[in-house]
């Protein structure tokens, strides 16, 4: 990071005033009439219909539109594991982004947590004060059991955006990649550095929309996840391959799809150059990807790049699907996040990507020219179709499949905001 931006992300975080976020009232509190309404005496009726019904929750509170980013800092973007603390200007961060682009109000909860079950004790006592929780920056393999859990224990949807964010994003946009390259995902050799949250996920739904488990090499900080290895847990074990790689290097060569989902700097531009023609190159590490795009783009004429980052062409990153996607679930009152409301909200992403771009999206962009091609393979995501588009898909979705407690709203589509 440049000097000059690094003086500007901290001034941007600092000033005005510290922090990204503050609470704003909803209602009048000037009058004696508003404080006995809003607080002691008139604040006991609706404290007993809550009481009798817990569902009059969403009727006198903000729980129905309250959203909880929760971390234990274990794996905060691509910095690895720097506590709790740390962790909180990107979870104020995404409360930002849920605000901003699906009038989501959110908090960001950072929890000391010395173990796993202590974290879902935690997020569980808690989770029925929130319409939804969206867990984020949770080291593999501790994530996918508290994941688990909570999804059990609470009745509220529970999300674990570095899993499911990112693999709907990824999927939308390699679909558009590949086919932009003349590929098909069926026949694609897909090499995936990285083994942790977002890796699984992006790999089980690569699965899901067609591509093959034998065509994917999977590869964690000590090479290739192979049949031969005995230091792997289970969630690993599923992406053992029976071969004879063991490198990046072994597995890159002929390779159509590099997916990064592990650190920065990993793959070199003679890794690059070995892989098949047309090649997709995803490094989605954050903030730095796994190949910079300067990089990349000096080694090969023929390949589609993308990164995590807002400051090149091709974003992929979760920012295009969580505040979209929990629009769509709280807005039908869904239970669960489940896979038709995951591959509803990949389709409704991907179709924005090849319809023509709004003025007011290039303009937010320095007016650069944005058509379906190698350099615009998803949209932006401050595309106003994106909360329209993507909530009704989800919403329609959670209805189909029996995740909702509400009709598919009647005020849908949402203007876009
Ligand atoms: N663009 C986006 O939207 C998103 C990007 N990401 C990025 O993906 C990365 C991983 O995040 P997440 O899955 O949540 O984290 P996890 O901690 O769950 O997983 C990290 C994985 O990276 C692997 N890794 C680390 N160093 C290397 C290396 N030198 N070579 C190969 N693999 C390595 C780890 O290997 P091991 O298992 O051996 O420790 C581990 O499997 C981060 O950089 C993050 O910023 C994540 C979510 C969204
Ligand atoms: C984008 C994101 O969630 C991450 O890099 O962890
Ligand atoms: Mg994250």
């Amino acid at each position: 990071m440049t000097k000059d931006l690094r003086q500007a992300a901290l001034d941007y975080h600092a000033l005005p005033t510290p922090g990204k976020l503050s609470v704003e009232l909803t209602t009048s509190a000037q009058t004696q009439e508003d404080l006995s309404l809003a607080y002691s005496p008139g604040v006991a009726e609706p404290v007993r219909e809550i009481a009798k019904d817990p569902e009059a929750a969403y009727l006198y509170t903000g729980k129905g539109n309250l959203v909880a980013v929760i971390s234990n800092g274990s794996a905060i973007l691509g910095l690895g594991n720097l506590g709790p603390l740390a962790s909180k200007p990107v979870m104020e961060g995404k409360s930002l982004l849920f605000k901003r682009f699906a009038d989501i109000n959110s908090v960001d909860i950072e929890v000391e947590a010395p173990s796993a079950e202590r974290f879902i004790e935690t997020v569980a006592a808690i989770a029925n004060t929130f319409g939804g929780i969206n867990l984020e920056d949770i080291k593999a393999p501790e994530c996918f059991h508290i994941e688990e859990a909570l999804i059990e224990r609470c009745s509220v949807p529970v999300f674990h955006d570095d899993q499911h964010g990112t693999a709907i994003v990824t999927v939308a946009g390699m679909l558009n990649a590949l086919e932009i390259q003349g590929k098909d995902i069926r026949d694609a050799r897909i090499v995936c550095l990285g083994a942790g949250a977002a890796a699984s996920a992006c790999c089980k739904l690569l699965l899901a929309a067609g591509a093959k488990k034998e065509q994917i090499t999977m590869l964690d900080s000590r090479g290739v996840i192979h049949s031969g290895r005995s230091d792997i847990n289970a969630y690993k074990g599923e992406w053992a391959r029976d071969t004879e790689m063991r490198t990046l290097d072994d597995a890159i060569e002929g390779a159509d799809v590099f997916l990064g989902v592990s650190g920065p700097d990993l793959l070199s531009a003679e890794q690059l150059a070995h892989m098949a023609d047309k090649p997709v190159v995803f490094a989605c590490s954050n903030p730095n990807p796994e190949i910079s795009p300067e990089l990349a783009h000096s080694v090969r004429d023929d390949l589609i790049m993308a990164t995590g980052r807002s400051d090149y062409p091709n974003q992929v990153n979760n920012v295009l699907c969580f505040p979209f996607i929990f629009r769509g679930a709280l807005d039908v009152r869904a239970t669960r996040i489940n896979e038709d409301m995951k591959l509803a909200a990949v389709e409704a992403i991907r179709k924005i990507a090849r319809e023509p771009v709004p003025d007011s999206v290039r303009a937010g962009y320095g007016g650069v020219e944005m058509t379906f091609g190698a350099e615009y393979i998803l949209p932006k995501p401050t595309d106003p179709r994106l909360l329209p588009e993507v909530a009704s898909a989800v919403a329609r979705a959670a209805v189909d499949s029996g995740s909702a407690c509400l009709p598919y709203p009647e005020h849908y589509p949402l203007k876009a905001i």
